[in-house]
C-alpha cells in the first residue's frame, strides 16, 4: 500500500484535493499521513478511517519514509524541505501544487487530459517530480486542448480575468468587504428609487479612493474596479503571470524544443473563484468553424462548447456558472475579421478545481495504477 504524506491539506487548495478525494473515495488502498507546519500533534482531518496525529512537515525523517508527499502548502515550504529530501536520498514521488518547481528539468508539469503522453514518458525515465500548473495556463489547456492535440495553433494571445481566490483566501475575503464597503456607502441613495445616478457613482468613487477602503491585501480597490497586474515583474515587461502561459503550456505540452508563441494580459477582476479568458488564436490553416467546435467538445470530458448565442453564453460561459465544477466551458467561438485563419474563444473554469487540486489529485491516481 502506497503510504501518502499531506501537507498543505487544510489550505484553500489543500481542503478542495481533500473534498475531491474523499468524494472519489480516493483514501480507499492508501496508507495516509498528515502534516503541519503549525499544528503538531492535533488530530488529522476525519477521513473514515484511523490516522496518526499530525506530524511535522519539516520533519525529514517522517517524510523519508513515505512513497509520495503531496504539497499544497505553498512555494516557501517547498524551497524549504524538496531539496533536503532528495539529499538525504529519498527516492520518493513529490506532487506539488506551488510553481517553485515546474521549470526545473526534473520536474514534469501534470495535466493528464492533455498531457498523459507526457507524464507516462516521464514516469519510464524514472522522474519523480511532479507539479500542477498555473490555474490559469491548465484551464486554458483543458479549453483548448484540442486545437493543440490537432496541431492547429501558430500563435495565440490570451488575456485573462482572474478571479480573487488566486491570489488566497485573505484576498477573497478582502474583495467582499469592499463590495460592502461600496454598497453601504450608498445604502440610502439605493433605497430611494428617485436619487440620482451622478450622485450614486460620485459616492461609491470617493468611497473607493478614500484612506478608509480596505486594500491591505490587493493594495488598491479590486471591487468596482480591476488590476491590470498580477505578480511580480520580469525583463521582458511581462508580468510573471503572463510569462508563465507560454513557457508553461509549452512544457505541459512537450513542445519546449519548438514552442508556439503564447503571450497575453493578465487581469485581476473581482469574480470569487473562477478564472475566465479571452484567446485570439492563429491557426495554421483555416479551418471551418464547426470542425473546431468538434475537436474542441471531444478532446476531454471536461470542456463544453457553448453555441455562440447570448442566451447560452450568459447561461454558461461565466464565473457563477463554472465555480464548483469541473467543467471547463469555451465559447465565443467564432473566426475574426482579420480572417480564416484567425479564432477567437472564450474559456472559464473554477481555478481551485482544474486550475490546481484536480490534476494532483488524478496524478496521485496514476501512481496508484503503475
Ligand atoms: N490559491 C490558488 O489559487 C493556488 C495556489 N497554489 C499553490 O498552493 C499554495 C497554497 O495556496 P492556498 O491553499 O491558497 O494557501 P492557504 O493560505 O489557504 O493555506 C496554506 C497553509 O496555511 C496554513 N494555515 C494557517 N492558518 C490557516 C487557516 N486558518 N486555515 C487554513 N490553513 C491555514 C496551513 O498550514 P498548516 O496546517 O501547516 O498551518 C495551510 O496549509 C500556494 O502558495 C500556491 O503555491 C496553486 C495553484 C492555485
Ligand atoms: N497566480 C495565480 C494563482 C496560481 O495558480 O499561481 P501559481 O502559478 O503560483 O500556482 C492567480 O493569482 O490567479
Amino acid at each position: 500500500m502506497l503510504k501518502v504524506g499531506f501537507v498543505g491539506w487544510r489550505g484553500m487548495v489543500g481542503s478542495v484535493l481533500m473534498q475531491r478525494m474523499l468524494e472519489d473515495g480516493d483514501f480507499k488502498g492508501i496508507e495516509p499521513t498528515f502534516f503541519t507546519t503549525s499544528q503538531v500533534g492535533q488530530p488529522s482531518p476525519d477521513i473514515g478511517v484511523d490516522v496518526p496525529a499530525l506530524k511535522d512537515a519539516f520533519d525529514i525523517d517522517a517524510l523519508k519514509a513515505l512513497d509520495v508527499v503531496i504539497t499544497c502548502q505553498g512555494g516557501d515550504y517547498t524551497g524549504e524541505v524538496y531539496q533536503k529530501l532528495r539529499q538525504a536520498g529519498w527516492q520518493g514521488y513529490w506532487i506539488d501544487a506551488a510553481s517553485t518547481l515546474r521549470m526545473a528539468d526534473e520536474a514534469t508539469i501534470v495535466l493528464d487530459p492533455v498531457n498523459r503522453k507526457v507524464i507516462d514518458a516521464q514516469l519510464a525515465k524514472g522522474a519523480k517530480t511532479f507539479v500542477g500548473g498555473n490555474c490559469t495556463v491548465s484551464l486554458m489547456l483543458m479549453g483548448l486542448g484540442g486545437l493543440f492535440e490537432a496541431d492547429m495553433v501558430e500563435w495565440m494571445t490570451s488575456m485573462t480575468y482572474q478571479a480573487a481566490s488566486g491570489s488566497g483566501a485573505k484576498h477573497m475575503r478582502e474583495l467582499l468587504v469592499q463590495m460592502g464597503g461600496l454598497r453601504d456607502a450608498v445604502a440610502g441613495e439605493l433605497d430611494d428609487p428617485a436619487s440620482a445616478i451622478l450622485d450614486i457613482d460620485r459616492k461609491v468613487t470617493q468611497a473607493m479612493r478614500g484612506g478608509e477602503f480596505p486594500v491591505d491585501n490587493f493594495g488598491a480597490p479590486l471591487a468596482g474596479s480591476l488590476l491590470p497586474w498580477i505578480d511580480t515583474k520580469m525583463d521582458s515587461g511581462q508580468s510573471r503571470e503572463e510569462w508563465k502561459a507560454g513557457v508553461e503550456s509549452n512544457k505541459i505540452l512537450g513542445l519546449q524544443a519548438n514552442p508556439v508563441p503564447i503571450d497575453g494580459l493578465c487581469v485581476r477582476i473581482g469574480a470569487m473563484r473562477s478564472h475566465s479568458q479571452a484567446f485570439t488564436v492563429k491557426l495554421k490553416r483555416d479551418v471551418p468553424l464547426d470542425e473546431i467546435e468538434d475537436r474542441l467538445a471531444k478532446h476531454n470530458e471536461w470542456v463544453k462548447v457553448i453555441p455562440n448565442d447570448k442566451e447560452a453564453t450568459i447561461a454558461g460561459l461565466t464565473p457563477t456558472a463554472a465555480t464548483g465544477t469541473l467543467q471547463v466551458p469555451v465559447g465565443r467561438l467564432r473566426k475574426l475579421a482579420m480572417g480564416g485563419e484567425y479564432l477567437s474563444a472564450f474559456t472559464v473554469g473554477d481555478q481551485l478545481l482544474w486550475g490546481a487540486a484536480e490534476p494532483l489529485k488524478r496524478m496521485l491516481q496514476i501512481l496508484r495504477e503503475q
